[in-house]
């Protein structure tokens, strides 16, 4: 488990187009060190913010998209092409407009598809996706993903892990349907927390007022059955990335740093 590091931005705006070019870099890296990067995406307004910002950023062309794999941290359970799809936002932000390789896009299952509105077949077919993925110094049936971004939610669920529901106390299984989410849809897909924290990094994207109370608790030690976003680190690195409303109510001692 890696302790989280806080990096806290002037709004938004800035805080998406920073992490636009830190991603960028891992995967240029990535890239570098083993000739592929894997990458897992979230929905939500801050992980779709810092897409579009990917496309604008000055270093983009610094890519190979042709050797990037992109899996997703949940889905919302909804038909093939719906807006309300991660995946569909994901593609107007971005993945539409770069040279992907449609191989490696690794989009969650649509409930018009082979699984119809068995979401659970459709969790167990990305967990055996998942599994084909992963090499042998992979640990626990999922590639070591180079990055995994998560949005978090207001009352602290990520991907799609929302706080006493029975998906974050998933222990065994690498994805999950998960059923009656109390943000719609209320059916969806998600990595389980074992999943999430075989990735080398962890970046939990907040921002806004809405997120302070959130951030507040998943940082001052709650517990992940009640704050899941307190359960989401990485093997090397957890990394918070906040704008500065989001940090408004974090304790004293996370933020101004205690060394400050
Ligand atoms: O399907 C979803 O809704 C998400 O993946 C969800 O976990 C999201 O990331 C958070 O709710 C934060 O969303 P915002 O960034 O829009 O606040």
């Amino acid at each position: 488990m890696s302790t989280p590091q806080l990096v806290v931005h002037r709004d938004k705006e800035l805080m998406a187009e920073a992490a636009a070019a830190r991603l960028i870099t891992r995967i240029v890296d990535a890239q570098a060190a083993r000739g592929s990067a894997s990458i897992v995406l979230t929905g939500g307004r801050n992980g779709n913010g810092l897409l579009a910002a990917l496309g604008s950023a000055p270093a983009r062309d610094a890519v190979d998209w042709s050797r990037l794999d992109l899996w997703w941290g949940d889905e919302r359970y909804l038909p093939e092409g719906d807006p309300e799809r991660n995946v569909t936002q994901a593609r107007a932000a971005l993945l539409d407009r770069v040279p992907l390789d449609p191989a490696r896009v690794h989009a969650m299952p649509a409930s018009d598809g082979p699984y119809g509105s068995d979401v659970d077949a459709a969790a167990a077919a990305y967990a055996e996706e998942l599994a084909a993925a992963a090499g042998p110094g992979d640990h626990g049936g999922v590639p070591t993903f180079d990055v995994l971004m998560l949005g978090v939610g207001p009352d602290t669920h990520v991907a799609s892990l929302f706080p006493e529901l029975p998906a974050v106390r998933e222990t065994e299984r690498t994805v999950v349907g998960v059923h009656g989410a109390p943000k719609p849809p209320p059916v969806r897909i998600s990595l389980t927390l074992p999943a999430i924290r075989a990735a080398h990094e962890v970046w939990l994207l907040a921002a806004g007022e809405d997120k302070a109370k959130a951030a507040a608790i998943a940082l001052s030690g709650a517990g992940e059955v009640q704050a899941p976003a307190a359960g989401a680190y990485g093997r090397s690195r957890t990394l918070w990335l906040l704008d500065a409303a989001a940090a408004s109510e974090l304790p004293r001692s996370l933020y101004p740093p205690a060394s400050a």
